[in-house]
């Protein structure tokens, strides 16, 4: 790429996508609200990668015009960046939730703040670590215009990171942020010592429960039997560094939320996008079982032995 590239955002996902950009060929502008560095050069949210010549970490961004802006803040933060973005320039935002406070995606966000900026979404199985490795990965980019997210796609695929193009917005923006809910539940199976046999039924009944709420929400099933549903929910509920998944882990073990949040080495989104996801779930008239109980759990509503009671007495009725 001969443009340059900005990336928002100096944590773990941040730091990666600036990596991975800078392979592409582009420059890279990485800006971070505390833009410093660790002696060796690296990020100190990924410390063990040195970042190269190509990724430049600053407080204000220069004055080029780029190829596109990666943004990559939790969701709760994402409105307060977005009157960095350049006008007319793509912004791809790779956050994973639900604004609390209004409900809104990501791309609702943005079409809220910057009428003048157009979006896209990059959602997938992407551990930050592993895309900062070159490893082997893929993900999907959606957006609602078929001609931006397919440029947007094969400006930043690389031969290691595969972007398949979608543009199911509703239901990317929908999966990415519900694994995050349903990783902390497998956590909380695994901590309790509840098994593997729960932790199975509970991805795969999670994942209806995501089917049936992106559907309501005018997602497409495929959306979420591919990468930014199936594939990213099995990587959070079963990968021992997901921090949904050992935010989970700690609460099943007994540790108190806020106790459990304190000792993560980074955001959990699943832990405000639960109490989101089930008023959206409300709002629309669609069942989240699993969401609700998981929500009253965190909230201290509910005990463990109550919210596995409640998900196991629901009436039986056929699995389709
Ligand atoms: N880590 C991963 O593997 C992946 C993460 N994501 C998603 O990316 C998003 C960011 O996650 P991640 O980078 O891992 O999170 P981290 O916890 O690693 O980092 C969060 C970053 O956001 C910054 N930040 C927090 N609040 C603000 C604010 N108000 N203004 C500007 N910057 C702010 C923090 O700054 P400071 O350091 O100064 O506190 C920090 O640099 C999440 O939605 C996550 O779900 C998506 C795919 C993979
Ligand atoms: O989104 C992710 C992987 O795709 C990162 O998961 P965690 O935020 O749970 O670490």
């Amino acid at each position: 790429m001969t443009d340059p590239v900005f990336v928002l955002g100096g944590g773990a996902w941040g730091t990666a996508l600036a990596l991975h950009a800078s392979r592409t060929g582009a420059q890279v502008y990485l800006w971070a609200r505390t833009a410093q560095t660790l002696p060796n050069g690296a990020m100190p949210r990924l410390p063990e990668y040195p970042l190269p010549a190509g990724v430049q970490v600053c407080a204000t961004l220069p004055r080029v015009v780029p190829a596109c802006v990666l943004v990559a803040v939790p969701t709760q933060h994402l409105a307060s960046v977005l009157p960095m973005l350049p006008a007319g320039v793509p912004a791809i935002l790779c956050c994973k939730g639900i604004e609390r406070q209004t409900l809104a995606f990501p791309l609702d966000i943005l079409a809220r703040e910057r009428r003048d900026v157009p979006g896209a979404v990059l959602c997938g199985p992407n551990f930050a670590r592993e895309i900062a490795a070159g490893l082997p990965a893929a993900a999907v980019l959606a957006a609602p215009d078929t001609a931006r997210v397919q440029a947007l796609s094969h400006l930043l695929s690389t031969p290691l990171f595969r972007l398949y193009a979608s543009t199911d917005c509703a239901g990317v923006q929908l999966g990415a942020a519900a694994k995050n809910v349903i990783a902390v539940a497998s956590g909380v199976t695994i901590g309790a010592g509840l098994g593997e046999n729960a932790r199975a039924a509970l991805i795969t009944r999670g994942l209806a429960e995501i089917t049936r709420l992106a559907t309501a929400l005018g997602g497409q099933p495929a959306t979420l039997a591919g990468l930014a549903g199936l594939g990213d929910l099995l990587l959070t509920c079963t990968g021992a560094s997901s921090r949904n998944y050992q935010m989970g882990l700690a609460l099943g073990q007994g540790m108190s939320t806020h106790t459990a949040l304190g000792s993560l080495p980074g955001v959990a989104e699943g832990v405000t996008t639960a109490a989101a996801l089930q008023a959206l779930a409300r709002t629309h008239g669609v069942e989240t079982p699993i969401t609700d109980c998981i929500a009253a759990f965190m909230e201290g509503r509910i005990t463990l032995a109550q919210a596995t009671h409640s998900l196991l007495s629901r009436p039986l009725r056929s699995e389709v």
